[in-house]
């Protein structure tokens, strides 16, 4: 069920007597970015109400990042068990029980929902409300018996699985994000419409647990990544056994639970058990009553500026309502933001040429600042591209993980982007993260000396790289090693 369908129903249900509250700050929505004002707003000393209709910590506990991540273990589990075989080890097809890999997904969810429970955040002082909420006018909002003004609100809603209207979809069974962690049963054959990032994780998931899996994408796979690297992860999949169909937008969907069909443009047919829709999402704002507060919004999410204001300048929107980057680690750097400029009145803007992302695929593909493409189009012939495989890497040879590459983009000595598509690039990326943060030169990586033997290693052989046509094909530097070989005593 989709936790939002319920709002009107809920707010219309409550007959308890009206209360009212008055606060510093109001936060709409208890996910990744809420969460981050909530816990910094507080610990800080102002007053915070926090309102959640559904579950604490949002999406990313709940239906994104983390169960998607501990399904993703499940699979790197079993798959390792049956591909030994280079390591001396013999392998074995393992036995999987689907089921328990969902318990696993449970426990990992339970194991973190502590640090997003209600109790915490009461802990630290914050007045939580779980209740659906919108606006009755430009200063208060309405949550169940309550109504709430605040000098400042944050509009923190988060998004949800977009459904599009394809014909015949409402008449077979599907999963979203929303359902695919509960399911049990053990798909024979996932059809998944929609070849992103939540598409491919989950594909590859499933392949390594024992299902049969074919994505179907209307354009290109992972077609938001630069796409040299992102063939280096296509390969692998379909090397693993997953049907890649690219070009191909489902049209019309036909069939019952357990032979479902997916008719796409192009004619061609596509039959399986049971279907993943993971083709984008839809912002959680078309239920918040924004006109009422004067608050703009189209269909990306709440329109805000730098600072992360809307068109009600006391009210702020932050994380995937805002429609801006949507993950984790964004919205509570949006959270880290605003709450500059709610608690101490200063100046606070966003940047965005420094986000980090990666998709945990085997092997993953990440990515901050400009793709190849796009620092090209920006800088034309500034742009100096420099780039190291993971075969060339010694620790990637002795794990056997030399599939990929790294690619870092620079103008005249600054990185302005890097991409990683290769074992752990989720975790090497964060170099680059820093040196965009903070705009530092490439020599700063190239002067860093990395423990041996290292995957990190190919961030400073990449570095170095800049350095090597400058140095090492420069005839300028030959001579004046000779001459000064010749002077030396
Ligand atoms: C399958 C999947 C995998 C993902 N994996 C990653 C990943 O690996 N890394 C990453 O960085 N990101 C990932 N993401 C994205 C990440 O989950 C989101 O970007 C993040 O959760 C956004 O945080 P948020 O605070 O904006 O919204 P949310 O976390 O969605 O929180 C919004 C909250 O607001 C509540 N709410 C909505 N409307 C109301 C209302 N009217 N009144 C009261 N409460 C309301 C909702 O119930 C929800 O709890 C993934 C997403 C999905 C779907
Ligand atoms: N590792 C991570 O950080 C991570 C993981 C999962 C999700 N996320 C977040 O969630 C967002 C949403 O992910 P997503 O994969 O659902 O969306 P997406 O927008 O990234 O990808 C959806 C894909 O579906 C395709 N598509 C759309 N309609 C189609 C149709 N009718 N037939 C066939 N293909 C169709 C699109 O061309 C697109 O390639 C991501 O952009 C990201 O912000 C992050």
């Amino acid at each position: 069920m989709n936790a939002l369908n319920t709002t009107d129903a809920m707010l219309k249900e409550s007959t308890e007597p009206m209360e009212k509250i008055k606060t510093d700050i109001l936060i709409i929505g208890a996910g990744s970015g809420g969460l981050s004002v909530a816990a910094g707003a507080s610990q800080m000393g102002a007053d915070v109400v926090l309102l959640e209709g559904h579950k604490m910590g949002g999406d990313c506990l709940n239906f994104g990042c983390v169960p998607s991540k501990a399904l993703i273990a499940a699979g790197k589990q079993a798959h390792a068990m049956s591909h030994g075989a280079k390591f001396g080890v013999t392998p074995v097809m393992p036995e999987v029980s689907y089921a328990a890999a969902k318990d696993h997904v449970h426990k990992v969810i339970d194991t973190i929902a502590p640090v997003d429970s209600q109790e915490r955040f009461e802990g630290m002082g914050v007045r939580v409300i779980r209740e659906f909420s919108k606006f009755i006018d430009a200063k208060t909002v309405q949550a169940g018996p309550y109504q709430i003004t605040a000098r400042r609100v944050v509009i923190s809603t988060g998004s949800r699985p977009f459904v599009p209207p394809i014909p015949g979809l409402d008449t077979v069974p599907y999963e979203t994000n929303e359902t695919l962690f509960d399911l049990r049963e053990q798909p024979e054959h996932l059809i998944i419409i929609g070849g992103g990032p939540i598409g491919l994780e989950m594909a590859q998931a499933h392949v390594r647990l024992g299902s049969k899996v074919t994505v179907l994408e209307g354009a290109k796979a992972l077609g938001r990544d630069d796409p040299e690297m992102a063939e280096v992860v296509l390969n692998r999949l379909r090397a693993e056994g997953i049907e890649i169909a690219e070009g191909q937008i489902a049209e019309k969907i036909a069939g019952s639970a357990g032979a479902i069909e997916i008719h796409t443009k192009d004619g061609s047919v596509f039959a399986g058990s049971h279907l993943l829709m993971a083709v984008g999402r839809q912002p959680n704002v078309d239920k918040l009553d924004l006109e009422k507060a004067g608050i703009e919004y189209d269909r990306r999410g709440v329109k805000t500026d730098m600072a992360l204001k809307t068109t009600n300048s006391k009210v702020y929107a932050i994380g995937d309502a805002a429609g801006r980057h949507q993950f984790t680690h964004v919205a509570g750097y949006h959270g880290a933001t605003i709450i500059r400029s709610m608690l101490f009145g200063l100046p606070a803007k966003i940047r965005e040429d420094h986000i980090p992302y990666a998709t945990y695929t085997d092997p993953e593909l990440a990515q901050v600042g400009l793709t190849e493409a796009q620092a090209r189009e920006a800088y034309s012939d500034k742009l100096e591209v420099v780039r190291f495989p993971y075969h060339e890497n010694d620790r990637a040879i002795a794990e056997g993980k030399t599939e990929g590459l790294i690619k870092v983009m620079i103008v005249k000595g600054r990185p302005v982007g890097a991409s990683i598509a290769g074992a752990h690039a989720g975790e090497l990326i964060q170099t680059w993260s820093l040196v965009l943060a903070n705009k530092l030169k490439i020599g700063a990586v190239a002067a860093m000396i990395a423990p041996y033997p290292t995957l990190a290693e190919i961030n400073k052989r990449a570095a170095g790289q800049y350095y090597v046509p400058r140095l090492f094909d420069n005839p300028t530097v030959k001579r004046v090693v000779r001459f000064v070989q010749k002077v030396l005593p």
